[in-house]
């Protein structure tokens, strides 16, 4: 039925203030007002349509995403919109274009690599757009080991230039997004050889074409790398192939805020790190992060209401059945992920202070906090990349069998979301850098430097590993106090056993790869840590609002006690807790899924998601799923005739077959 609400009697169980949810979850009122007009824009823009997306053939879909960044920029422009808001305009027209990479890491690589004189000169032209910029770091060869990049760079002291090189096939950048069919610059990097000597690898902006017809300039060779997983999904993006046959370009478009060349080809080091040419990365980390939020409660917004409104088995005497939502294995399996997007919410925002906090250190040359930025950033990108990615598939299966229809928009989320785990970082290489840093932390602590930051608990060392839970009944496990020091003894005794294991090792290096998966499951479990000491210092804050405190308080306590059920093992075997109390932690997961229940749709409409961004029938904020469903199967092109193309070919003679071999 149209205009009805299937869901209004979900809704007026709610026990907390919904409104105020949704200001907790923008970030501020500001945010709210600037998120929530935004997605109305978009959603009543038919220029913005993405429900044909699935049945488009590759160019019809990426010539369909010029078109609409084009619109969004000129809206954008038009309507003279801030940087927020043309960032939330990108958000809710949710579809993957180069655009993401000229503003996401081509603009910061600039900022944060460039000289004064260069970010005059580029910055203008790039905010404007009139020039369109990627990042192209990665080759077909090496993509995790960056020291490894084969591209050249080679001062020329005759023209003051540097001759970028392809030397081999391996050394073809690959990936990139934007590069393909789009970009007219890159920031390309290449290892920068001075007088036969090789000085490593740093950033370059290079040209690729030309600016009055589009084809690439001489020397120049580059296409799109083909088709990837999934329909729809991240094929609006040009990932690129690069090749540079001796292409020349001048001195001054090397970046040199890390590392300069003189006129004369000497190469000087300037005081701030050699770690800064990554720093884009730590930027993009951690905007995945918060992004992380964003997909998990997406999909969890679509299998919440779907499992409200779905009903299986439970009727008596022809009465209703029951909704899925209310069996306990449902609950067990979408209210952690449900409590995951709120976690996630809160540590992206603390992570996005974190980076701007060491962005201000860095402009007044302190660096000190550089390596916890780094360690931080790759670890949190693992953890809730990792985490959404398998998020969204749990969801798809939570939804049962109509989940895996594309008008669920789960299969299309989940196949733009995946390389996630991949980008950036592949998840388990960022894990093993975040493992190198605990471990530097464990080996310092003789030493008398204080850990500080998010190992500050390490300083504990002593008492947390020798501290007993004190959990006697299921309600001590609500006590953050517990929690924390649950998470902070696992977290410090599997660092401090890694770092035993690798002194019966001779070659540190050799311990090191040995021991790698052990080192990865400490590293989740300090990110594990954080992530929960973020919460629980989130509900520190004064929170207004009838209820809201106390329901994020409950979603805080199923985060810390799932992952506690889900990593037992590492609980049990450090003794940080008893069969018993594991137990008593259970008892408890299970009444507080009892007490998210009621408010299971409530925390979902939070999101304040319209139902043109969620793309989803399952997900509809009015629940009218059923009548939705059977009309958008009506849609498929292969319903366009009742006898399909390829009967007469193919159907029909085999019909007819069977029937003579039948006569004979
Ligand atoms: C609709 C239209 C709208 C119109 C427009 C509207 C406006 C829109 C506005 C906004 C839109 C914005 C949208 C943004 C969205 C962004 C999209 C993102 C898409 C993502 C696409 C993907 C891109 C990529 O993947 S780029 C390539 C990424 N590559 C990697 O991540 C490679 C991974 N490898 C590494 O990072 C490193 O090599 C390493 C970490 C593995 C280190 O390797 P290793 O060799 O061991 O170490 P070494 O290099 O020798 O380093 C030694 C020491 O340095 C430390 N270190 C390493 N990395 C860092 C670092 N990053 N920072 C600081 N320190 C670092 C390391 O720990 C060592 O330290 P130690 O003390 O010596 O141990
Ligand atoms: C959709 C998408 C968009 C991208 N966009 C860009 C872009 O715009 N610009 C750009 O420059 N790049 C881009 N990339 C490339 C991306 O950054 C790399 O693919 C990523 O860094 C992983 O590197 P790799 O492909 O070399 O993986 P590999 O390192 O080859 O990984 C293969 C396997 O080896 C394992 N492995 C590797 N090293 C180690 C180790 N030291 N210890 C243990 N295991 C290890 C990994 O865990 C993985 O299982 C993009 C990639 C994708 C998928």
């Amino acid at each position: 039925m149209e205009g009805v609400d299937h869901l209004a009697s979900e809704r007026s169980r709610a026990q907390f203030d919904v409104e105020e949810m949704k200001v907790v979850w923008a970030g501020s009122r500001h945010a709210l007002e600037v998120s929530d007009r935004i997605s109305r824009l978009v959603a009543s823009d038919p220029a913005f349509r993405k429900d044909n997306r699935t049945s488009l053939s590759r160019k019809e879909l990426f010539k369909n995403t010029l078109r609409k960044t084009a619109h969004a920029w000129k809206r954008i422009t038009e309507l003279r919109l801030s940087e927020e808001e043309a960032s939330r305009l990108r958000f809710y027209v949710d579809e993957p274009a180069f655009t993401d990479l000229h503003w996401g890491m081509f603009i910061p690589a600039i900022k944060g690599q460039g000289t004064e004189e260069q970010l005059q000169k580029w910055l203008p032209l790039a905010y404007k757009m009139q020039i369109i910029g990627c990042y192209a770091q990665t080759e077909l060869g090496h993509g995790s080991n960056v020291q490894g990049l084969e591209t050249t760079a080679t001062f020329d002291p005759q023209t003051d230039e540097f001759i970028i090189h392809s030397p081999t096939l391996t050394s073809s950048k690959w990936w990139p997004g934007g590069l393909g069919k789009v970009s007219t610059h890159a920031v390309i990097y290449a290892r920068l050889i001075i007088d036969g000597k090789d000085y490593g690898v740093n950033g370059f902006i290079v040209q690729l074409r030309s600016m009055d017809d589009h084809l690439p300039l001489p020397g120049i060779t580059v296409g799109d790398i083909g088709m990837k997983f999934g329909s729809g999904a991240y094929n609006t993006m040009d990932n690129g192939v690069l090749r540079f046959d001796h292409v020349r370009i001048p001195r001054d478009q090397m970046l040199m805020r890390v590392s300069q060349v003189t006129r004369e080809g000497k190469f000087v080091q300037s005081n701030v790190p050699r770690q800064l040419v990554y720093g884009t990365m730590v930027y993009v980390r951690q905007t995945i992060v918060a992004d992380a939020s964003c997909a998990l409660s997406r999909a969890v917004c679509i299998a919440t209401r779907y499992s409200a409104v779905r009903r299986q088995f439970g009727s008596q005497n022809g009465g209703v059945e029951t909704q899925v939502i209310d069996y306990k294995t449902q609950q067990s399996r979408l209210f952690p992920l449900l409590a995951s997007a709120y976690a996630f919410r809160f540590v992206g925002e603390w992570l996005k202070w974190l980076y701007t906090d060491v962005t201000q250190r860095l402009q007044a040359n302190d660096f000190s906090t550089l390596p916890e930025a780094h360690a931080c950033t790759a670890g949190l990108k693992s953890l809730t990349t990792s985490a959404t990615a398998d998020g969204i598939e749990e969801c798809r299966k939570l939804c049962g069998g109509h989940g895996y229809l594309c008008s669920s928009g789960l299969p299309e989320l989940f196949a733009v979301y995946v390389p996630a785990c991949t980008y950036e970082g592949d998840n388990i290489v960022l894990l093993l850098q975040v493992a190198r840093f605990l471990m530097k932390t464990v080996s310092q602590l003789g030493s008398g430097k204080k850990p500080v930051g998010t190992t500050a608990y390490m300083g504990r060392v002593d008492q947390l590993m020798q501290c007993h839970c004190a959990v006697q009944r299921a309600e001590d496990w609500l006590k953050p106090s517990v929690i924390l020091e649950a998470f902070e003894a696992r977290s410090a005794r599997m660092s401090v056993a890694c770092a035993q294991n690798l002194t019966n090792f001779a070659n540190p290096e050799e311990g090191f790869l040995e021991l790698s998966a052990d080192l990865t499951e400490a590293a989740v479990a300090h990110c594990q840590l954080i992530v929960v000491s973020k919460f629980i210092e989130k509900l520190k804050q004064d929170i207004p609002g009838k209820g809201v405190k106390e329901q994020l308080e409950i979603l805080c306590n199923i985060y810390a006690l799932f992952l506690l059920h889900k990593h037992l093992g590492d609980f049990l075997k450090t003794g940080c807790i008893s069969p018993k109390q594991a137990s008593l932690a259970n008892d408890q997961l299970r009444s507080l899924y009892s007490q998210a229940r009621p408010n299971a749709i409530a925390l979902v409409d939070a999101f304040d998601y319209t139902d043109h961004f969620l793309g989803s029938v399952l997900g509809r904020y009015d629940g009218n799923v059923y009548p939705k469903l059977y009309e958008e199967a009506w849609k498929d092109p292969l319903n366009d005739s009742v006898v399909p193309d390829g009967y007469q070919e193919y159907i029909r003679p085999m019909l007819k077959q069977q029937l003579r071999n039948a006569r004979l």
